[in-house]
């Protein structure tokens, strides 16, 4: 058996054809969603990011406001830069990519953010009212995840499910996100305080390896034929390198690469975000 690929390129293209339609009918409105991207430093990774994210803008008819500042900017500088795309009516919804350089407060820059132009789901307030149960932009990466699962029809309701990472981006919402009462889900958050890993995992319908560390979820430590989402990033020898060893698709029912899996969907959210608060502007939700 060879687990069923979780193709989040295939899928991350039928979600930007449903927003390239929303976006028709906000342009017959006279609104053209802007997406804006702050990036400081010259973080390779982050450059690339960034790109990958105006160039998905682009194809759907999203707007780009693209600021860029240099490592050396101070804090005062970059929370200028915020103020100005809070003050911007044509950004409908924008991101500071992190991490920040060294010696800047990331805290500060992101609580600036006006929360109705969040397009990471991260500010404060968003994640206080995804724990409250109100309606705020979703974090990406996890909400990503959802969409995919779902897509596939991989069953959520009653399902355990181990996510292996408790960090801001990527597991501590995805948690927030699966045991609300809409998908149900008995979560359980492993990290590097969890006694035994592999025991936890091999009990779970659906494993979210979201910690960085290469290959380190292995074959014996997955249920035949759970779901396995491949989400953290690392680089071996200079390539790209998931936290689900290969061999996992041979005892996984579902499994997502990396690349090709979680990442495009997290763009394909983040756009689905920046025309939610563009629907928004124009009174249409
Ligand atoms: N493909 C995509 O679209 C995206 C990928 N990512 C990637 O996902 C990963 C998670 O990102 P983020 O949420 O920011 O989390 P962080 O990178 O901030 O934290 C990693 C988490 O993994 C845990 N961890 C590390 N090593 C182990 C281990 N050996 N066993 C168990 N747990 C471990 C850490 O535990 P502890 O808390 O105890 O330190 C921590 O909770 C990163 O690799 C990131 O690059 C992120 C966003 C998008
Ligand atoms: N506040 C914050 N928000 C983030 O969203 C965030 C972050 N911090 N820190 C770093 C990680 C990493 N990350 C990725 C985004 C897209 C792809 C992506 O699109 N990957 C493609 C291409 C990968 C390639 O070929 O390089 C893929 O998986 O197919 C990957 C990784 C977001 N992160």
């Amino acid at each position: 058996m060879t687990a069923t690929v979780l193709d989040g390129w295939a899928t991350a293209k039928e979600v930007r054809a449903d927003l390239a339609a929303r976006v028709e009918k906000l342009r017959d409105l006279g609104v053209v969603p802007g997406l804006g991207t702050v990036l400081v430093g010259d973080d390779p990774g982050s450059h690339a990011y960034v790109s990958m994210k105006h160039r998905d803008s682009a194809l759907i008819g999203i707007n780009s406001i693209d600021k860029r500042l240099p490592a050396t900017a101070t804090q005062a500088e970059v929370e200028a830069v915020v103020e100005e795309l809070n003050a911007d009516p044509a950004c409908h919804a924008y991101l500071v990519q992190l991490p920040l350089p060294k010696g800047l407060d990331e805290f500060r820059v992101l609580q600036r953010i006006d929360q109705a132009k969040d397009a990471d789901g991260l500010h404060p307030l968003s994640l206080g009212k995804l724990v409250l149960g109100e309606p705020t932009p979703l974090p990406c990466t996890p909400w990503g995840c959802v969409v995919l699962l779902r897509r596939f029809g991989v069953e959520l309701n009653g399902a355990e499910v181990v996510v292996v990472g408790r960090g801001i981006t990527v597991g501590r919402p995805l948690g927030l996100i699966l045991s609300r009462r809409s998908e149900n889900s008995t979560v359980t958050l492993c990290h590097t305080g969890t006694r035994d890993l592999a025991a936890h995992t091999r009990r779970a319908d659906v494993v979210v390896a979201a910690a960085g560390v290469p290959h380190m979820i292995t074959p014996d430590m997955v249920k035949p034929g759970a779901a396995v989402l491949d989400v953290g990033v690392a680089h071996v020898d200079g390539k790209l390198t998931g936290d689900v060893h290969p061999n996992v698709a041979e005892v996984a029912g579902f499994l997502s690469p990396n690349p090709g899996g979680v990442g495009p969907m997290t763009r394909a959210l983040l756009l689905t975000n920046v025309v939610e608060a563009a629907e928004r502007a124009a009174g249409l939700r």
